[in-house]
């Protein structure tokens, strides 16, 4: 499960007016009518930032490798729950959660974990994609053919922090060595709204874990730059999660902080948000006021290192045989959604027991 992202031109309107007239992402009033009117003015400027890094989102693209290859390592480390398939199930582009399902239910899977693909949980996120789940499958799968358990969150898992830091070890080596202890790490996550933040989401927290998880693993490599946890992509005008990524360079930069690393940490693989806006975006405007020094770290996408994560992750999950975790069942402070509850009862409750093949 993951949010998806427009193959080309023809479906970036889809993909919007799909987003934002999800309230689990974005609360709108009159949303139904609000949502087709957002997505045809904002069109014209993503389509334009899809054509320059060459056309569409490669999210889906990287999925599915990562899903190939995921299940063939698993075949090997769980011969007793082979043969494992990936079906992707995007948020807001296809292949739909519906899709996904439909194609199980032809295939005539009778067993599946909800695998989420964002590491560290938010209701805006894998909470949307959860929810759907569970309004597709009540929909498509009334006879619970298919037995679901679910992997929430896995922002501190060991295989994930290893990933990260070898592809940070990776770019930090492309420094030159007299400068290399001083390149400021700035860790960029997507941003949240405040109002997100406030309601008592998980994600801002779990974020920070992961890069203390990274920040430990490194200094076994006696790497301890200076770093900071800065936030991306903020969209409309309301009051987001901070100090913006852009910002934080600008600012730094004027400190003297000419190195900089960014690590895309809250992302799996490549698309618009490290292709269009760290790289073009953020990379050119930094490079016109003068910082030298900007890099990016690669994104996981087929790292081996993390493949062999997501097989281990599924791997133990499956060998735990508990559909839900703990943290999952507990709903933010402030969650007022009902269908937060619904799915709750209907993952954690209803298939409590999922026997394995
Ligand atoms: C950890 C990942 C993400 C969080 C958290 C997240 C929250 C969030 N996003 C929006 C609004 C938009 N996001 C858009 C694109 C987009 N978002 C993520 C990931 C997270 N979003 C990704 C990977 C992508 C790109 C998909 C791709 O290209 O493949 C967009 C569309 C682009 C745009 O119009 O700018 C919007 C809109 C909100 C409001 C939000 C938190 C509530
Ligand atoms: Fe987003
Ligand atoms: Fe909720």
């Amino acid at each position: 499960m993951n949010l998806g992202g427009p193959r080309d031109s023809d479906e970036v309107f889809p993909f919007l007016h799909r987003l934002f007239a999800d309230p689990d992402i974005i609360p709108l009033p009159m949303q139904k009518h609000i949502a087709p009117w957002i997505a045809r003015r904002r069109t014209p400027k993503i389509i334009d930032q899809y054509n320059k890094i060459g056309g569409g989102s490669p999210i889906r693209r990287w999925t599915e490798r990562q899903g190939e290859l995921m299940s063939a390592l698993l075949d090997k480390l769980s011969p007793a729950t082979a043969p494992h398939k990936a079906y992707i199930g995007f948020r807001y582009a296809a292949p739909l959660t519906e899709d996904a399902i439909q194609t199980m239910l032809a295939d005539g899977v009778t067993r599946a974990v909800a695998f989420t693909q964002y590491p560290q949980y938010s209701c805006s996120t894998t909470g949307s994609s959860l929810n759907e789940l569970w309004r597709r499958t009540t929909e498509l799968d009334s006879e619970q053919r298919i037995r679901w358990s679910v992997i929430d969150r896995w922002g501190t898992h060991p295989g994930l922090i290893e990933a990260f830091s070898q592809n940070i070890l990776t770019k930090l080596a492309s420094y030159p060595k007299d400068r290399r202890d001083s390149v400021v790490i700035l860790y960029s996550a997507h941003s949240l709204p405040m109002s997100v933040v406030n309601r008592g989401d998980p994600y801002p927290p779990e974020v920070a874990a992961t890069v203390d998880a990274v920040t430990k693993r490194l200094a076994q490599d006696g790497v301890r730059n200076p770093y900071r946890l800065v936030w991306q992509s903020q969209v409309g005008p309301s009051a987001w999660l901070g100090p913006q990524t852009n910002d934080a360079i600008h600012g730094l930069a004027t400190q003297g902080h000419q190195d900089q690393l960014l690590v895309p940490i809250a992302f799996t693989s490549d698309h618009i948000e490290t292709l269009f806006e760290l790289d073009l975006e953020y990379g050119e405007e930094a490079k016109k006021a003068g910082v030298t020094g900007l890099k990016r770290v690669e994104s996981l996408n087929d790292s081996p290192v993390f493949v062999r994560a997501l097989a281990d992750l599924v791997r133990d999950h499956l060998a735990e045989a508990k559909p839900v975790s703990a943290q999952w069942l507990l709903r933010c402070p402030g969650c007022k959604n009902d269908t937060c509850a619904q799915t709750r009862r209907f993952f954690g409750k209803e298939c409590v027991s999922v026997p394995l093949p």
